[in-house]
């Protein structure tokens, strides 16, 4: 009857509302990392939406906050074929192979010594690539990259990840769109979870790397939702129906406001000696960041020469990562993971 419908009403919007505020906080605290409520609130509302769900379950969307944990453990991962390929990235290891790496640059785009090129740089994160499709803003897939022809469906562990947005945040995206970044366990959250494994007398991880991968490997969702992972964003794949930016570092700011982490020491430098400097820079306070890197990742910032530029093999000629020396690690006894 009539209040019955009104009352049905008023339990639709009372849910799309706890919808807009669980995810607006969950975006503050593990994207931005600047919180506006404190945990008490947003589980109270947590409590409230998972409630209204359970007695209306009609109510109960893919995108909701209370779907980030599937509840039952998959038997065995399914294998994804990527519709592009995800590229490895060729290595320098010192100042003169990435001259080198500069100078074909302009051999092959034909621009002389004095013009210089834009470069996007970012930490390469040591973690595990990954890639996310998303169909009408809706995460639909989550995909290892495997030998970057075919990868793993992890859809249920990625979608545990807080900095992966189950609904892309405002307008203007692809209908069909493919975002690809790094799923990596920053410095505190691996020391934490050696930390009470070993006080459980349990196995330990030997790197951040490591145990991101044994947790993005676990076949139930409910192990994955207990490691502290994240996910920085670093290139585009497939885009249908819409159009990104002309350039890589307009990419990941667009990306920035669809509700990505991106990385904080990106940046966007004008030639050669500009990238040196970001790369002394980064090595120089590498072991002051919150999560491990190996290096630094040069991109060619524009679309339009990356084009030109190509690949060789499956590694492109327009990107490459700047590797720091080897860290003297001390030797671990085994390499082992969690069960
Ligand atoms: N581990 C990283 O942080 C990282 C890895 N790869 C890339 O870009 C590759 C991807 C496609 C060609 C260039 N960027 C990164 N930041």
């Amino acid at each position: 009857d009539a209040n019955e419908a009104s009352s049905m009403m008023d339990v639709s919007k009372r849910v799309s509302e706890l919808h807009h505020l669980l995810h607006k906080y969950n975006h503050q605290y593990y994207v931005l990392d600047d919180p506006s409520v404190p945990d008490s609130e947003y589980d109270a509302l947590f409590q409230e939406l998972k409630s209204l769900e359970a007695e209306h379950p009609e109510f109960i969307t893919p995108d909701s906050p209370t779907q980030r944990v599937g509840d039952k453990p998959l038997s065995a991962f399914e294998t994804v074929t990527h519709e592009l390929p995800m590229l490895s990235l060729d290595n320098v290891f010192d100042e003169s192979e990435f001259r080198a790496f500069d100078q074909r640059i302009k051999k092959m785009l034909g621009i002389t010594d004095s013009e210089i090129i834009e470069y996007a740089c970012e930490p390469k994160l040591d973690g595990i690539a990954v890639s996310l499709l998303y169909e009408n803003g809706l995460l639909v897939r989550g995909a290892t990259r495997g030998d970057g022809t075919q990868g793993e469906d992890i859809t249920l562990n990625v979608r545990t990840i807080p900095s992966i947005p189950l609904k892309l945040e405002g307008e203007g995206y692809p209908q069909r769109l493919e975002v690809r970044g790094e799923v990596y366990m920053p410095k505190k959250g691996f020391n934490r979870l050696n930390e009470i494994a070993k006080a459980a007398g349990e196995k330990t991880f030997v790197n951040p790397r490591n145990a991101a991968a044994g947790s993005l490997r676990q076949l139930d969702p409910k192990l994955t939702a207990k490691r502290p992972l994240e996910f920085c964003c670093y290139s585009a794949g497939v885009v249908e129906g819409g159009s990104l930016p002309e350039s890589h570092y307009a990419v990941l700011n667009q990306f920035k406001a669809w509700g990505f982490l991106t990385n904080k020491e990106m940046a966007c430098v004008q030639g050669i000696d500009e990238c040196l400097a970001y790369y002394q820079n980064l090595h120089a306070k590498r072991d002051d960041l919150a999560y491990e890197i190996d290096g630094i990742v040069f991109k060619v910032n524009r679309f339009d020469l990356q084009k030109r530029l190509g690949f060789v093999s499956r590694a492109p000629r327009w990107a490459v990562a700047h590797k720091f020396p080897a860290q003297e690690k001390i030797t671990v006894l085994q390499d082992v993971e969690f069960q």
